[in-house]
């Protein structure tokens, strides 16, 4: 058996970063920018008023001014401002030549074209420089995985498609003559995919585009035909089947269609049975059926494929740490995964850790990570977790 860290690394070697791909600005969120983008002009083009106001060539408390004209968002007052004029002004509209700052229209009094400034005058000039936001030229650096914010930023820079890596397809195979889907009817000895599921929302969170092919029954015959329809994907996930009892299909069957195999089996609880290797082409990680450990390896080694498929780097999902807020037995030879809560006292295992148990991984929000042969640890000492 090798160590988790030992599998990431393996893993890392089979997960090369995927093309690039153009896409609409308005499907950019969530993807992954490819190269750095650069801006097409500056913002703001021109010196702007942060307020609605008037713009004038200085201002004392007191002083009178007479209105020559108007600038207004996207139509400027084409002239300039001399002494004793005022252009009214509103918020974003370019503020014409020779003002110096913008007098708020709170404080003004305004009698025709005559406006008066009031004498407790608010100091802030309220004019944004030319290019105060960004510049031509300056970047959005790339890798990155785009947030809203950053399409809004793309979007003021003119910027109306982005370079972006294409999805990681992933084929998802659950295996076992004992499931249904959600929704079928089950027979007396059946019971329905879950970890499916959890699996396919987890990867299509990541950036991934996940399928979820036919179950496969418990025969090679409907395994070798699972794996025929994988089609295109770029990660081939199987679910069950990876352990070593009689039905147990996954990694003879895979073996027998040419699975270059990198590893079956890590030092870890829950998870032990997992497999990778390189399939016909594609990737394949073979996962555990319980369906905790199937969720458990989801965070642990199939959440740092996807970002590494992304071109986000090889990098294990990252580890907080916290104080336990009840004691811990010492752990044995694999890396522990405990399902855990954390709150404002600290964090705690739960009671019971079974690998069957998807209620419990329901209430944990982190996994609490006990290293191999941890020795018992007391209230207040820290740990590392992967929040959930
Ligand atoms: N003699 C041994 N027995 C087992 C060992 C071992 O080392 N020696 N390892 C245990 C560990 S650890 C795990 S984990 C499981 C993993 O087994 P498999 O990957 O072969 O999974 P299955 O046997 O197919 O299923 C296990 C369990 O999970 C349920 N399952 C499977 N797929 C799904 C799904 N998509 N959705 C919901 N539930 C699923 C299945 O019905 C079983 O109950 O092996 C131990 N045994
Ligand atoms: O490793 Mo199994 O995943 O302990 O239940």
């Amino acid at each position: 058996m090798i160590s988790v860290s030992e599998a990431l690394d393996q893993l890392f070697a089979l997960a090369a970063p995927l093309p690039v791909e153009t896409v609409p600005l308005v499907q950019a969120a969530g993807r992954v920018l490819a190269r750095p983008v650069t801006a097409r002009r500056d913002q703001p083009p021109f010196p702007a008023s942060a307020m609605d106001g008037y713009a004038v060539p200085g201002a004392a408390p007191g002083q009178s001014f007479t209105v020559i004209g108007e600038s207004a968002a996207g139509t400027r007052f084409e002239g300039s401002v001399g002494p004793g004029q005022a252009v009214r002004i509103f918020t974003g509209a370019p503020v014409p030549e020779g003002a110096t700052r913008i007098v708020i229209q709170e404080d003004v009094t305004r009698d025709g074209e005559t406006i008066t400034l009031h004498d407790d005058l608010d100091e802030n000039p309220y004019i944004r420089p030319a290019g105060t936001d960004f510049r031509i030229g300056q970047t959005v650096e790339a890798p990155r995985l785009l947030t809203p914010q950053d399409v809004a930023l793309l979007a003021a820079m003119n910027i109306a498609e982005v370079p972006v890596t294409r999805k990681p397809r992933v084929a998802l195979i659950s295996t076992g003559d004992e499931l249904v889907m959600p929704g079928d009817t089950p027979g007396p000895d059946q019971i329905i995919a879950s970890n499916t599921f959890g699996l396919h929302a987890l990867l299509r969170d990541l950036g991934a585009e996940p399928r979820i092919l036919p179950i496969a029954r418990d025969t090679s015959e409907s395994l070798i035909h699972g794996f025929s329809l994988v089609g295109d994907a770029d990660l081939v996930v199987t679910i069950g089947g990876a352990s070593v009892g009689d039905h147990d299909l996954v990694a003879r069957v895979a073996g027998e269609l040419g699975m270059e195999r990198a590893f079956h089996k890590v030092a870890m609880r829950p998870g032990k049975p997992l497999m990778s290797g390189r399939l016909q082409g594609a990737m394949m990680v073979g996962l555990p059926g319980n369906p905790v450990s199937a969720m458990v390896c989801g965070h642990v080694f199939l959440a740092p494929v996807i970002r590494a498929m992304l071109g986000l780097g090889t990098a294990p999902a990252p580890r907080l740490k916290a104080r336990l807020s009840a004691p811990l037995t010492q752990n044995g030879p694999r890396e522990h995964y405990m399902r855990a809560q954390l709150d404002g006292d600290g964090i705690l295992a739960l009671d019971r850790q079974d690998s069957s148990l998807l209620s419990v991984l329901g209430k944990a929000n982190a996994l609490l990570v006990r290293p191999v042969g941890d020795a018992a640890r007391q209230i207040g000492d820290t740990v590392d977790y992967l929040p959930l």
